[in-house]
């Protein structure tokens, strides 16, 4: 193996050792090369002669350039003469990323799939420093096994990532006869072993302090009073770092992230650049013509929907990629209800859809928008992409099922389904590491990673604590403290289910007839295997929910047209013993402590 790990990889610099020791592979490649090398020849004066179109044009035909660092025409030309390396780094700051962060990786899946040599790079080095870019306050120092848990937790989820990019690439029939490369790296691996003299002598001369002085992100802490760690200060060092690493390791001379990420791209290009003409090593190559070795960056725009909202949240939390912390059933929802103005617009980002068939679709769309065809592809392709294709296809079947009534009924077979699959997906005390105990088996550690998402979900704003059970894919429940259904009100429970924002946003969708709860049919003549939608009242039994549990242990929701919530109700005792939380729980807790304690006093009077 390590034999291969010397093979010299197509870049800037080819190391000339490993050349000569390897002979015999160095002639494969050769070939493989030639033939490759050809194909990228003859495809770019197809490209020049208007035939077909770069990667550049495809990228912002479909929505994904804001700004462009190092000049837009001498990119473009560079894609077409060179099938060169191009990355995008996410810092692991949770266990999951969320749909906010798929822009840049989209466009990276793009280029991957047109032949550029794609790497995805996971900050385990740099999560520590905490990226201070588009950030009002430092980030909390994070312990350092939830930090090992989150850098597992996004490794596996990139490598999945990356297996459905390809499934999605075969099924759009992008061309494969241009040789595909990918690359999933974690920079802890060169961080770590940095020293502080290198960086500062090799990459600390080459960066100014007036332009790191300037740079949007200082400047605000600086006004605002609350100042900077030198940590913080210095950490478009580390990310320049890391670029240098990959172009002289792979070739990657481009590096793609969100608006905010320009300025530490920009420090990147100064750094890679300074460390080139410092490097013997690439004396000769200055001959050649250099923008064939320069680095570019290109960012990606902040998602708004047309409503003027910012993209990714839902009742104020993040739409998380992970299944464990959020369904498939509800990331499918979540793009469901993307707005008529906004769906062409996220079917070219969300999607590997050619545009002429996106054309067709929303041709369709136009004819009968109730439909919502277009929504269905869009929510059906993201989940494919981010939960792969069986989640996508159950999520679909799931939701036909949960609205094959339309909207007046719901099957009472789905809401079972739901609650059974959450029980039988609790982890078996056999697969849980004992207290102080290294997780051994892969069963342990997985079982280790659901749990710590869990804790993770309970401890955030969010209620959801859907199953650990990898067959649950269309899991759409939250869990929900007995004390909090037997007593509280509707307002409060469409809060804690995360149906509504906040309790008077509650109050409003009530008022205007938006909330609903599933009720048992109990005429002669109804079906019994279907729950009726009612409307939430501010009076008589429709404003108790209470009155509303389905075989004492649930409670149906509805907010607006397609918005369900499956709420499992659990003892107090154990809600909290599990590390549980949802929104307002603490407020609700105190204040019912609070009027048992008045009652009894006002008994004892
Ligand atoms: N700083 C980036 C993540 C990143 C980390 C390392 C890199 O080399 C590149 C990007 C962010 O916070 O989004």
């Amino acid at each position: 193996m390590p034999l291969l790990r010397h093979i010299p990889r197509p870049g800037p610099y080819i190391c000339r050792q490993c050349v000569r020791k390897h002979r015999g592979l160095r002639e494969t490649r050769r070939t493989v090369w030639a033939a490759s090398d050809w194909r990228w020849k003859e495809q770019a004066e197809r490209i020049k002669s208007g035939q077909q179109k770069g990667i550049l044009d495809i990228l912002e035909d479909r929505g994904f350039v804001k700004d462009v660092a190092g000049g837009r025409e001498a990119l473009e030309r560079l894609l077409i003469e060179k099938p060169i390396g191009v990355y995008v780094g996410v810092d692991p700051t949770a266990p999951s990323l969320h749909v906010g962060h798929l822009l840049p990786f989209m466009a990276l899946f793009w280029m991957y799939l047109h032949g550029f040599y794609a790497v995805t790079l996971l900050g385990g080095g740099t999560v520590g420093i905490g990226d201070p870019s588009g950030r009002t306050t430092a980030r909390k120092h994070q312990d350092a096994n939830v930090q090992d848990m989150n850098i597992r937790s996004i490794d596996v989820q990139l490598k999945s990532l990356w297996t459905h990019v390809k499934a999605l690439g075969t099924k759009h029939k992008y061309p494969q006869e241009i040789e595909r490369k990918r690359e999933l790296l974690d920079n802890s691996q060169w961080l770590n072993k940095l020293g502080a003299t290198k960086l500062m002598r090799d990459l600390g001369t080459g960066m100014r302090l007036r332009t790191m002085l300037n740079r949007d992100s200082v400047k605000m802490r600086m006004e605002s009073g609350d100042g900077m760690s030198i940590a913080e200060f210095c950490y478009p060092l580390f990310q320049a770092f890391d670029w240098w690493k990959l172009y002289d390791t792979y070739g990657v001379q481009l590096q793609i992230g969100g608006s905010d990420q320009y300025g530490n791209i920009c420090a990147g290009m100064d750094v890679v650049d300074h460390m080139r003409r410092g490097d013997r090593r690439y004396k000769d190559k200055q001959a050649e013509d250099d923008l064939l070795q320069s680095t570019f960056g290109l960012t990606t725009p902040l998602l708004t929907t047309a409503s003027g909202e910012k993209f990714g949240k839902s009742a104020g939390n993040a739409v998380w990629l992970d299944k464990d912390m959020m369904s498939s059933f509800d990331l499918y929802q979540y793009f469901l209800r993307t707005s008529d103005a906004d769906v062409e617009r996220y079917l070219k980002l969300f999607t590997f859809l050619p545009l002429d068939n996106i054309y067709l679709v929303m041709e369709q769309q136009e004819k009968d928008a109730s439909k919502r065809v277009a929504q269905h592809i869009l929510a059906k392709e993201v989940v494919e992409l981010a939960h792969g294709a069986y989640a996508a296809m159950r999520a679909e079947n799931d939701h036909k099922d949960a609205f094959s009534q339309g909207t007046t009924s719901i099957s009472l077979g789905i809401v079972r389904k739901q609650i059974d699959s959450w029980w039988s997906a609790e982890t078996p005390e056999s697969a849980k590491p004992q207290e102080g105990e290294a997780p051994t088996t892969e069963d342990q550690k997985s079982s280790q990673l659901a749990a710590y998402k869990k804790r993770y979900m309970g401890s955030s704003s969010t209620t959801r604590v859907p199953s650990t059970d990898t067959k649950d894919i269309s899991n759409k429940l939250v869990i929900l403290p007995k004390s909090l259904v037997e007593h509280g009100s509707f307002p409060v429970v469409l809060y804690a289910a995360g149906l509504a924002s906040s309790k008077s946003e509650a109050h409003r969708l009530i008022h205007n007839q938006g909330a609903y709860v599933a009720c048992p049919n109990h005429g002669p003549l109804e079906n019994p295997n279907e729950l009726k939608w009612a409307p939430i009242q501010r009076k008589g039994d429709l404003s108790n929910p209470a009155k509303h549990l389905i075989d004492w242990e649930a409670l149906v929701l509805r907010s607006g047209k397609s918005k369900i919530q499956i709420c499992c109700v659990m003892q107090d005792k154990s809600f909290e013993e599990r590390g549980l939380s949802c929104p307002g729980w603490k407020e609700f807790k105190a204040d019912l402590a609070d009027r048992i304690k008045r009652k009894a006093e006002m008994k004892a009077d």
